[in-house]
């Protein structure tokens, strides 16, 4: 149903047109704005006309599925690096030490220079961490720290030493930075300093701003700042803003995760420097100040400044919440010498109580004790969560150059030493030491090593470079060497022939053997020629570039082979002794073919031709027992003989039994000439 027919059955329904119900009246009200409800709606929907081109295409859909996937690795990319990042940047902090203690000089002020202490007692070596102390009895006391500022130092240059610490809050780290030292030494100008020279607790805020605007998007921090002050072992709440009302008395409380709290601490929440400013001025108005004959305006409370970090990762949803303690300690400083009395002498005692306890938990924490006596005094319970473990700790020593001061100096410095030198403590300042000392000699050996490995390399190249040298020249050789085997076999072939042509003349009945034969030039020739002797030759072996075994001394003998009868004879004056009288072994041929039948020997071999062989035999060998080829034949007929297969007949029986020789009937497999 329409407004219209609302209207018109409203019209029907009413009776009387000029008194018409007032529910009919809103009726009719509702109707008509309805209906211009109506009218701005069709207006509307003629301004955004919805028509498929409205709906994006496939190719802007795929677009968007594929930035998402490229989000989603970039996402895990910057978490990872982020963490690591993170991880290296602690890494970095805790090797320079999780302890670390400055050294900071103030300049000598008008009312020195006036009463005539215009001298430092101070000096500064040219190394950035040691000083050096003049002492009244003209002795020189040397100190190192990890850094000493001198009085020339601006508020800029201290910061920047200090900024890598600092800004280890916004990674969840808990910071504890503070000044220590006599009074009217600069604590205050060092952590708040003026409007012109903004100390660390304004440059600090100023950095932590710029930082979570540099992460902003993967980031979101939020920072808190609280400002309390130790008076008297009292908790002040320096940011109350009605100081009216009456004073609140707070208390540190155990938080359930652990951590110390102090319920009712006021949180301000800052959002730029400039509300940081605001905060610290208006804090500071209400410290606890006195004047003591050190310092016009001397701080009488410890003052601290709590800056909470409330850190959300927007990539992962993770969740920081990290303290930064930044601590303007009490001036330090003998009662006796600032003339204390009454309620000044009361706050000097409840100051050094303090300094005191703060100076233990350091020593505790520094020497890994089992306890830390954290509950000593209220400031070190409320710094509790934020001295030791992984937290970072800044000590700031400050002292004056001032030779009026000499003695509080020295004690300041002291002090500070004992911080520093218990923080890498003995056993671990040795065991850092040994590590080091472990890498240089490392370092060293290795360099060494590498001269070593590179003259070695040299030697190498040049041992290559005449191995191939070598090889060339042995292959060279290895070419002449076969052109000589062929040269030898060659010749050996001739002389085996004439050999054979001789041993056949031989083995001929004497009177076949014409006087002519013995006597013509090449039988001649042949015979008085030695034939050629394989054993005197060196095996030919293979030429390789390592030399050659030394030679087994053997015995030396010289023989000389009577051709006419084929025997070899061994020179008796060399082998005296050494070998026994040769022995004769006589050789019945017989060609291959040919049967033993007395008729065809008797042609073949008329009468059985023998060949007498004269061996060498050694003394050890008293009966010749192995066959000829063990023994060490030189004549290239018995080397011949010795290749062919031997049979052992006994021929002559009976005439072995009494006779030293033996008879051998030679059964060659093939012809041997
Ligand atoms: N490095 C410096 N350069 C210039 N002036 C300095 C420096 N350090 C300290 N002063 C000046 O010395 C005076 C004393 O400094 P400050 O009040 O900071 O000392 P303090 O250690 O905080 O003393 P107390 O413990 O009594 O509070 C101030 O006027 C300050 O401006």
């Amino acid at each position: 149903m329409d407004e219209n027919s609302i209207s018109n059955g409203i019209d029907e329904c009413s009776p009387d047109k000029g008194h018409t119900l007032p529910i009919l009246k809103k009726i009719l009200d509702l109707s008509t704005k309805v209906q211009n409800l109506k009218k701005q709606h069709v207006a509307l929907s003629d301004q955004v006309k919805l028509t498929t081109e409205s709906f994006p295409g496939q190719d802007v859909l795929k677009s968007v599925q594929f930035l998402g996937a490229k989000y989603e690795v970039l996402k895990r990319k910057y978490l990872k690096e982020s963490s690591e990042r993170r991880q290296l940047y602690n890494e970095v902090i805790e090797l320079k030490g999780n302890i670390r203690v400055f050294c900071r000089c103030r300049p000598l002020n008008e009312s020195e220079i006036a009463n005539g202490s215009a001298v430092s007692v101070v000096n500064f070596d040219s190394s950035p961490d040691e000083l050096q102390v003049n002492c009244t009895d003209s002795s020189k006391k040397q100190f190192k720290f990890d850094y000493v500022f001198r009085p020339e130092d601006n508020q800029e240059t201290v910061f920047e030493q200090t900024k890598p610490i600092v800004t280890s809050v916004l990674d969840g780290y808990n910071v504890c930075i503070f000044a220590y030292g006599q009074t009217g030494t600069g604590k205050t100008f060092t952590m708040e300093g003026t409007p012109e020279h903004r100390g660390v607790n304004y440059k600090t805020l100023e950095e932590l701003f710029r930082i979570s605007e540099e992460r902003q998007g993967m980031i979101k921090y939020e920072l808190l700042v609280s400002m309390l002050e130790v008076y008297n072992e009292k908790i002040r709440d320096l940011l109350v803003e009605n100081s009216v009302e009456p004073i609140k008395k707070l208390e540190i409380k155990q938080a359930a995760d652990g951590t110390q709290e102090v319920p009712g601490l006021v949180e301000a929440r800052v959002y730029g420097t400039e509300d940081v400013w605001e905060k610290l001025k208006s804090g500071n108005r209400v410290r606890s100040v006195g004047s003591t004959s050190a310092n016009e305006l001397s701080s009488r409370s410890h003052c601290l400044l709590r800056v909470t970090v409330l850190g959300e990762n927007l990539i992962n949803g993770q969740k920081t919440r990290s303290h930064l303690w930044l601590v303007d300690l009490a001036g330090s400083e003998r009662v006796g010498k600032t003339e204390a009395e009454g309620e000044r002498l009361k706050e000097s005692q409840f100051i050094n109580k303090s300094l005191s306890a703060l100076g233990d938990v350091i020593s505790a924490l520094a020497s890994k004790s089992a306890h830390i006596p954290y509950r000593n005094s209220k400031l070190t319970h409320m710094l509790q969560s934020s001295l030791g473990g992984d937290c970072k700790t800044l000590m700031f020593v400050q002292i004056s150059p001032s030779a009026v001061d000499l003695t509080e100096t020295l004690c300041s410095l002291n002090f500070a030493t004992r911080v520093r030198g218990i923080e890498s403590g003995p056993a671990r300042k040795q065991t850092d030491h040994t590590e080091l000392y472990k890498y240089k000699q490392m370092a060293e050996k290795l360099k060494h090593d590498e001269k070593e490995t590179r003259k070695l390399q040299d030697n190498v190249q040049t041992l290559q470079m005449r191995l191939a040298t070598r090889e060339l020249m042995c292959r060279n050789l290895q070419e002449k060497v076969r052109d000589l085997e062929n040269q030898i076999a060659e010749e050996r072939k001739i002389r085996l022939k004439q050999e054979s042509r001789l041993f056949a003349s031989v083995s001929a009945p004497p009177s076949t053997v014409s006087e002519s034969t013995i006597n013509h030039p090449v039988a001649q020739k042949t015979i008085n020629k030695p034939p050629l002797n394989p054993s005197k030759r060196q095996p030919l072996r293979k030429i390789t570039n390592f030399l050659p075994p030394p030679p087994e001394r053997r015995p030396s003998c010289s023989s000389s082979i009577d051709a006419k009868e084929n025997i070899v004879r061994t020179s008796t004056a060399n082998t005296q002794g050494l070998f026994k009288a040769r022995r004769r072994v006589s050789i019945a041929a017989r060609p291959p073919g040919a049967s033993m039948t007395p008729s065809t020997t008797k042609t073949l071999l008329q009468p059985r031709r023998r060949v007498s062989v004269a061996t060498i035999c050694p003394v050890t060998t008293s009966n010749m027992t192995a066959p000829l080829h063990s023994q060490m034949a030189r004549h290239s007929t018995v080397v011949a003989l010795q290749r062919k297969p031997l049979v052992w007949t006994p021929l002559k029986q009976k005439g072995l039994k009494n006779s030293s020789r033996k008879s051998l009937l030679v059964k060659p497999a093939q012809p041997f000439y």
